[in-house]
């Protein structure tokens, strides 16, 4: 493990969201005493302390969806590039994506993989395990197997490919009942995306490029909810997209279904009229939608009917990314980015609180994704005996995005230049600082 020994931590005077500034005492992992601004002291303890005046201390923030792209890729990213990256955007838990080389479809790999992040130190790595043997879509994974592991794999997902077989996508659902696993998603129909290059609409039209149309995305929503309904099993929809889905996910909860969904960053700000610069950064799958689809999104991710953000940080090194667009993959980084997306989409608009915040980016991910002893809601989240597991967010500071300096092996970010609201200052993952002053520890 790196970073510094095990002590404790006196933050003076954060400000918990809608209650009073306070000073925290961190030991043991846990938040141990709270008291007034100045109340605490640290010469009792041996606390080293952080003025954090003024600054918010929510709970670290869960993605469900990231590609850490080790091992195989580890030009692109490793599990050590790609945490370090996570802690910087306040992440304390990153759902490792399956579709590494080889894929994470045994125990084995999830095991390396889980191993990886917990050297690192910087996060907790849970890796997802694939739903069908080399994300081949023809055989069941030891789905079992990678659930009893070391790794205790909880979340399974062909991501990057769809489970689009609707006998295997039953099977799945059913097996992870066992052990209340959860299939997430990758929504598209194959035989509808074929070639296809950017979302189909007006603006592929114009371009002339092959479209990925809204129904492939919905056609596969509708039926695995459906499904989900049938066997009773948990479903998740990965990185939705459309203003369609966002009604089918309303419906199929409406029903009682056990279905959830998240929605990234990037779909929540950005559109297809990016496509017309034909700059393969904004290169994504599912592709970048239509303003209208954003706004659904948004409306969609405020009233719950999406339950979580994830970023689908999906790093891609130069050579496969700075190409003609129908040579480019698909995908842009998102972890160092999330919060200062979500803060601009969502609560400078007035449609999240901080609260909600908080649930969409730490307590909903984290209750999707089985982890344990997640906090009812954001203000227990801050009480004695509470997990010091943290992040601490300046919600004032400005900052321009230079993805020459991200932690991230690769530099395929969209927001390169633009003036970001809100700034991580400081992660802490179990007591422990991974980012102190905006930097890894
Ligand atoms: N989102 C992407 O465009 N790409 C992802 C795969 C995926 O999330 O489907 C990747 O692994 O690069
Ligand atoms: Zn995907
Ligand atoms: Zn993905």
């Amino acid at each position: 493990m790196t970073g510094t020994p095990a002590t404790a931590w006196l933050l003076r005077a954060v400000a918990p969201l809608g209650g009073e500034r306070a000073d925290l005492l961190l030991a043991g992992g846990r938040i141990v005493e709270t008291g007034p601004p100045g109340t605490l002291s640290a010469t009792d303890t041996g606390a080293r302390v952080l003025d954090a005046d003024g600054l918010y201390a929510l709970p670290g923030f869960v993605d469900l969806h990231t590609h850490l792209r080790e091992p195989g890729r580890e030009d692109a990213e490793t599990v050590e590039s790609g945490t370090r990256a996570a802690a910087l955007g306040g992440y304390t838990t990153v759902f490792a994506m399956a579709n590494t080389n080889p894929v994470a479809d045994t125990a084995g790999v999830v095991e390396q993989v889980w191993r990886l992040g917990r050297d690192a130190g910087h996060c907790d790595v849970r890796p997802v395990g694939a739903v069908t043997e080399g994300l081949a879509g023809r055989k069941l994974a030891e789905l079992g197997a990678m659930a009893s592991s070391a790794a205790a794999v909880r979340v399974f997902s062909d991501d990057g490919h769809c489970v689009s077989d609707p006998l295997l996508m039953r099977r799945a659902l059913e097996y992870v009942k066992a052990f209340d696993g959860v299939i997430a998603q990758h929504a598209e129909e194959p035989r509808l995306t074929e070639g296809a290059q950017m979302n189909e609409g007006a603006c592929s039209a114009r371009l002339g490029m092959a479209g990925w149309p809204a129904v492939a995305e919905e056609a596969v929503i509708a039926r695995d909810a459906l499904l989900a309904g049938h066997v009773g099993s948990r479903l998740h929809i990965c990185h939705v997209s459309t203003a369609g889905s966002v009604e089918l996910i309303r419906w199929a909860k409406s029903k009682g279904w056990r279905v959830t969904a998240e929605v990234t960053p990037h779909h929540l700000l950005l559109t297809d009229e990016l496509a017309a610069t034909y700059d393969p950064v904004y290169k994504v799958n599912p592709p970048l939608r239509t303003a209208e689809d954003v706004a659904a999104l948004r409306a969609g991710l405020a009233d719950g009917t999406i339950d979580a953000v994830a970023t689908d940080h999906a790093p891609h090194a130069p050579q496969d990314k700075d190409t003609e667009w129908s040579a480019a993959r698909p995908g842009m980084l998102g972890l160092q980015t999330a919060l200062s997306i979500v803060i601009d989409a969502m609560v400078a608009t007035g449609l999240l609180d901080w609260a909600g915040v908080v649930d969409r980016m730490a307590l909903a991910p984290a209750r999707i994704g089985g982890l344990p002893d997640v906090p009812v809601d954001a203000r227990s989240s801050m009480d004695v005996g509470a997990a010091a597991t943290l992040t601490l967010v300046d919600p004032e500071a400005r900052w321009v995005v230079d993805p020459s300096g991200f932690a991230s092996r690769s530099r395929n970010s969209p927001y390169r230049g633009m003036t970001m609201p809100g700034q991580v200052r400081a992660t802490f993952l179990a007591g422990r600082p991974t980012v102190l002053d905006g930097k890894v520890v």
